[in-house]
């Protein structure tokens, strides 16, 4: 079973996974190229080590698990037997970590990345044993979400995506191994589908931002947590679904391109929380507030989802 981990990529989504994997008996060796970006993730360690008690998530009776901050590249990955690449969404930033990464390890380790929905098949052009890299596609806030999409590329060995898949099982997560390394895997696919319909409702003066919140996360959100959209046409009944995506289909969102509102806001650097403005605006005090908010009611939500209250 693997024991030792590095992680290299430590901006939304680092913390929170060196947190789950080290709380979940692993050692972790943490790098990130940006000096601000390790600061900023030692802070953040402690508070999703908070939540993850909160959540009553133990370590291991035997051995606990380590998270560490590394200077160097070389140092994270000397002794791993799991290189998880958690860089920017960009395939050239990716293939360079993986050419920088390869010839500091050895044909066993494997390599995993976080990318949010390039395929593997494209990834693993750029490493030199295709067969040991998988996809781990964490879901933000990774240290919250026990699901974990697990995927192979057309070269990766199928022992890879069961030792992933295994790992993930073996500290109290949940994998679900995607069949097919179709771009956006699977969660994306389905949310992305839901954004899309979401930023064109805005967009078309439809209906204000805060009230599409309230409509999804009500009336979409709180069922589907509870009912997966399998089990809910089920429950509506097929025939309900057959009438309506019979006129619905044909009048949805079916855009290929990025939608206007979102490229003004991004030509303006309003990228949401991380920029202060982006849909909504917020102060940094409102941002550390939300924060708490959101990982309590999370916490609280996945409790009684699990039975546990
Ligand atoms: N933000 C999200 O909600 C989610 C993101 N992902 C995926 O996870 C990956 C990381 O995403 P984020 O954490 O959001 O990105 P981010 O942009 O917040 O952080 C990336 C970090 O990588 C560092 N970095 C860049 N080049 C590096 C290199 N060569 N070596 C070491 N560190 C380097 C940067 O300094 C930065 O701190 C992406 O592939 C993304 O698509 C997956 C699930 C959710
Ligand atoms: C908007 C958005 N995009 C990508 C992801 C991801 O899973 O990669 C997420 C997420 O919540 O994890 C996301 O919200």
């Amino acid at each position: 079973m693997i024991k030792r981990a590095a992680l290299i990529g430590l901006g939304t989504m680092g913390p929170g996974i060196a947190a789950r994997l080290s709380r979940g008996g692993l050692d972790v060796a943490a790098y990130d190229v940006s000096e601000v970006a390790v600061e900023r993730a030692r802070g953040m360690l402690d508070l999703a080590g908070g939540v993850l008690d909160r959540l009553d998530i133990k370590g291991p009776t035997a051995g606990a698990g380590t998270a560490r901050f590394v200077r160097t590249l070389a140092e994270a990955v000397d002794g791993a037997e799991l290189v998880i690449e958690n860089v920017p969404e960009n395939i050239d930033i990716k293939a360079e970590t993986y050419r920088a990464i390869d010839p500091l390890i050895g044909s066993s380790v494997i390599v995993a990345s976080d990318t949010s929905g390039i395929p593997i098949t494209k990834l693993q052009a750029h490493i030199s044993h295709p067969q040991r890299m998988v996809g781990m596609h964490w879901s933000n806030p990774p240290h919250i979400i026990p699901m974990i999409e697990v995927i192979g590329g057309e070269k990766t060995a199928p022992e890879t995506v069961a030792t992933i898949r295994e790992l993930i099982r073996s500290i109290g997560l949940l994998p679900v191994v995607v069949k097919k390394d179709v771009p956006g895997f699977v969660e994306n696919r389905v949310l992305y589908a839901l954004l899309r319909e979401a930023v064109d409702l805005v967009e078309r003066g439809v209906i204000e931002p805060e009230d599409l919140d309230t409509c999804v996360s009500w009336g979409i959100g709180y069922k589907i947590a509870v009912i997966g959209p399998m089990a809910l046409l089920d429950m509506a009944g097929l025939d309900i679904y057959k009438s309506v995506s019979s006129f619905l289909n044909a009048d949805l969102s079916n855009r290929d391109d990025v939608a206007p509102m979102v490229l003004e806001k991004t030509g303006a650097s309003k990228f949401g929380i991380k920029s202060g403005e982006g849909m909504f605006s917020y102060t940094p005090e409102q941002i550390k507030a939300l924060q708490g908010e959101r990982a309590r009611k999370l916490v609280a939500v996945r409790r009684i989802l699990e039975g546990r209250e």
